[in-house]
C-alpha cells in the first residue's frame, strides 16, 4: 500500500490544530512529523507475510514440546490507536517428522503480527493459525497477556487490569491433560 506522507502530514497538522493544539509553539512545530512516524513505525509488521518469517522448518527427530514463553510485544488497539503491550507464550508438539522451526522465528512472528492494528484476541488466534500452517504440528498452544492503555489511561480507567486470551489448536483441544500440562509448563516460572 502507497504511503502518502505529504497528505498524511497536512491532515495531522490540520486534526492537531482543530483539537485545539498551537503548532506556532517552537515544541510542536515537529509533532505532526513525529505522530506521523510513530503510527508507521508501530504498524511495520503489516508489510511482513508471516509464513516468510517460518518457511524455513527443519526435522530434528524431537518430538516433545518445545516451548516459548515471555516474547515482549507492543501492538495497537484498532479502537483507539492506543498500544496494549504485555507478553505472548507459545507451545507446539512437532510432529511425527520432529518438524521444528528456529525459536527465534516464533518471536519475530509475535513481532510481525503484532505490529499491525489488532485486537488482542486475533492476534492470539493469528499466531497459533501461522505455527500451524507452516508446521503441521500435532498441537499449538497460544497465551497472551497484555495490558491495553485504552483500559488503562482513558476510558474505564483501570490500571493494572491484564487480559489474558489462549488459542489451542489439535491435542491440545482434544486432549484436556495435554493442554493443562502445556498450561502449566507455559505459565510457570515466568520469564
Ligand atoms: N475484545 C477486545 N476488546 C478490546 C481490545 N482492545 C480494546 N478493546 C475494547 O474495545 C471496546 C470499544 O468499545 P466502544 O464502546 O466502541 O469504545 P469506547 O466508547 O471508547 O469504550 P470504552 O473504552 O468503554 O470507553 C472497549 O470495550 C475496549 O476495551 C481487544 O484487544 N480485544
Ligand atoms: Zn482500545
Amino acid at each position: 500500500m502507497e504511503i502518502d506522507r505529504e497528505h498524511a502530514l497536512i491532515v495531522l497538522t490540520q486534526y492537531l490544530e482543530a483539537i485545539g493544539l498551537d503548532l506556532s509553539d517552537e515544541t510542536l512545530r515537529d509533532t505532526p512529523r513525529r505522530v506521523l512516524e510513530s503510527h508507521l513505525e508501530m504498524l511495520e509488521g503489516r508489510n511482513e507475510d508471516p509464513q516468510a518469517i517460518l518457511a524455513e522448518t527443519f526435522p530434528a527427530g524431537h518430538e516433545e514440546m518445545v516451548i516459548v514463553k515471555g516474547v515482549q510485544f507492543s501492538s495497537l488497539c484498532e479502537h483507539h490507536l492506543l498500544p496494549f503491550t504485555g507478553v505472548a507464550h507459545i507451545a507446539y508438539l512437532p510432529n511425527s517428522q520432529g518438524r521444528i522451526v528456529g525459536l527465534s522465528k516464533l518471536a519475530r512472528l509475535v513481532e510481525v503480527l503484532s505490529q499491525r492494528l489488532q485486537v488482542q484476541e486475533r492476534l492470539t488466534s493469528e499466531i497459533a493459525n501461522n505455527v500451524e500452517w507452516a508446521l503441521a504440528p500435532k498441537g499449538v498452544l497460544v497465551v497472551i497477556e497484555a495490558e491495553h492503555l485504552c483500559m488503562t489511561v482513558r476510558g474505564v480507567k483501570k490500571p493494572g487490569t491484564s487480559a489474558v486470551t489462549s488459542a489451542v489448536r489439535g491435542v491440545f483441544k482434544k486432549n484436556a491433560a495435554t493442554r493443562s500440562e502445556a498450561m502449566d509448563l507455559l505459565l510457570s516460572a515466568r520469564a
